[in-house]
């Protein structure tokens, strides 16, 4: 809830200091061509598409030597602070941003490597988390059988009501900070929600879409560039 008048502001902050080991693709995937363009931009332009988002912030690492040629656009600040892991990378970066973002402003962290979301999906997420104090996340309900592996199966797990997360996942600046500042073990999770989630919160599930699909092995660039050639 905003302590003024004025309602709070959307923020989105872009990991994008990740190497791509699973991609092996020598660079850094986030920089890969999709449909001839760079993955990031196409990421960069669903939030510089949306009239929802104030501004848009991208971490890369200290010495990337491709941003320049991707974001050097009005909206975006390229923050040069990424770290060794993902959480690493959003928690400088929420740091950075301090000096221009109010306690209670809205926080939509992307993986760079999501460069099917469009401003639908944003405005969607926005407005289905609404001011729930515990934020929310884009996720997807899972649709196939889900085995636990063992040596072969070792049992097969419900899956009624269990769904795969997304991002962008959205929080207010103050709790955001404060739950992955004081993560038990920060490297240990993998997405923004679990460390809410430590603090005994319960973040909204809003319904997201296989484009919004992570970059993450070379056979999902194909299928990336056939969403991306879909216009929404
Ligand atoms: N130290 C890191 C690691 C990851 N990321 C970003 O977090 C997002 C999701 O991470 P992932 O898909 O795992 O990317 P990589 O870590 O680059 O991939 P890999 O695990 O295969 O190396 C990506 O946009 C990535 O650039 C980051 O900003 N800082
Ligand atoms: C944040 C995330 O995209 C939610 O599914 C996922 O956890 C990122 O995992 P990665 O191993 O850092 O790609």
């Amino acid at each position: 809830m905003s302590t003024n008048s004025k309602p709070p502001r959307h923020f989105a902050l872009i990991p994008a200091a990740g190497v791509g080991a699973r991609m092996a693709a020598g660079t850094p995937k986030q920089y890969l061509p999709l449909l001839g363009k760079p993955m990031l931009r196409h990421t960069l332009e669903a939030f510089l598409g949306s009239e929802l988002i104030a501004h848009t912030y991208v971490v890369v690492s200290p010495d990337d030597g491709y941003i320049d040629n991707v974001a050097g656009v009005a909206g975006v600040t390229v923050l040069r602070c990424g770290g060794p892991t993902r959480m690493d990378s959003i928690l400088n970066g929420l740091r950075e941003m301090r000096a221009d973002i109010a306690d209670e402003d809205l926080v939509l962290v992307h993986d760079a490597a999501r460069p099917g979301l469009t401003p639908r999906l944003i405005r969607a997420l926005i407005e289905g988390v609404g001011d729930h104090p515990a934020g929310g996340l884009l996720a997807l309900p899972v649709v196939d059988t889900v085995k636990k592996i063992g040596n072969g199966v070792v049992n097969t797990v419900p899956r009624d009501g269990l769904w795969l997360a997304q991002t962008p996942q959205m929080f207010s600046y103050s709790l955001l900070l404060r739950a992955l500042s004081s993560a038990p073990d920060a490297n240990a999770i993998t997405d923004d929600a679990s460390a809410i989630e430590a603090l005994g919160m319960s973040p909204k599930l809003i319904e997201g879409h296989p484009r919004n699909m992570k970059v993450t092995l070379p056979s999902d660039i194909r299928i990336a560039e056939m969403y991306l050639a879909d216009k929404e």
